[in-house]
């Protein structure tokens, strides 16, 4: 039988145009329960495009997207992140002067649909205080639970929005360039915290830094101009003279 039947998540010839712009063009692509995968390729490769057609940011023009069996093409943002994927939300918008504990009690509540209510936290919601800090402890937050998220650096801010995006009990975590933005030191110290997240979750990223794609993704797949160039192991995407190519190509015009 065909592999594309045990996957969690799978698109079907996915495409995505603005007028003649072509921004993803047929991506087939399928991601079984547990994968670590990276999506990689040159600056406007459609890296982007690809996971808002996934969380329901866009509709794509032709295509379907299907996670855990279901056709959730043209469900709401939502009603995809109910059925298990969430990508991370950027806390500095979001949860502006909440501590790391209170932002994640908002959204371990909001999941729950019960409301979150600060003054009677250890009292009433006893549950919810013990979820978010086993959470918390997961991500080497715990001892910052009482630290207002924003002054935090910049590496432990990105692991907030990922404990924000965990606390939705995500089957799929998409990752758009975590390390972006903030010091080498730190995003090393990022990629290990989300390397040992466990298995239960499936991780969808987009990563610049090959650094940390090589040693973090156990399949890797090439957009080249909206197009799937090749898929692989990270030895097979390193010995693929086409991935050089297009990299050198990408280096020569910068
Ligand atoms: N809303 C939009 N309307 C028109 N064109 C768009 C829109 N969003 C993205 N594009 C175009 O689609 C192309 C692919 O963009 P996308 O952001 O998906 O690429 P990417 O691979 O993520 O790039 P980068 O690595 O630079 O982030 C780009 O040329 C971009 O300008």
């Amino acid at each position: 039988m065909n592999q594309h039947h045990d996957a969690l998540l799978r698109t079907e010839g996915l495409t995505k145009q603005w007028g003649g712009f072509v921004a993803n063009s047929n991506v087939s692509l399928s991601f079984p329960q547990g994968a670590r995968h990276a999506l990689i390729g040159p600056n406007g490769a459609g890296k982007t495009t690809f996971i808002n057609l996934l969380t329901g940011g866009f509709l794509p023009s032709k295509g379907k997207v299907f996670l855990d069996g279901a056709d959730i093409t043209s469900m709401s943002q939502h009603e995809r992140v109910k059925r298990g994927m969430t990508r991370t939300f950027q806390i500095n918008t979001l949860f502006a002067g909440l501590t790391v504990l209170e932002s994640v009690m908002l959204a371990i509540c909001e999941r729950k649909g019960l409301q979150y209510v600060w003054h009677r936290t250890v009292s009433r919601q006893r549950e919810e205080v013990s979820e978010a800090m086993s959470l918390l402890a997961m991500l080497k937050l715990d001892r910052d639970a009482n630290v207002i998220s924003r002054n935090l650096p910049y590496g432990k801010q990105r692991l907030v929005e990922i404990a924000l995006a965990l606390a939705t009990k995500p089957k799929v975590l998409l990752l758009d360039e975590p390390a972006a933005g903030i010091p080498q030191a730190e995003s090393a110290e990022l990629f290990n915290v989300i390397a040992r997240l466990p298995r239960d979750v499936t991780i969808l990223f987009i990563e610049h830094d090959m650094g940390l794609v090589f040693r973090f993704a156990e399949r890797i797949t090439v957009l080249v101009a909206g197009a799937v160039l090749t898929e692989g192991t990270p030895d097979e995407i390193a010995a693929d003279p086409r991935v050089k190519e297009v990299y050198l190509g990408e280096a020569e015009h910068a």
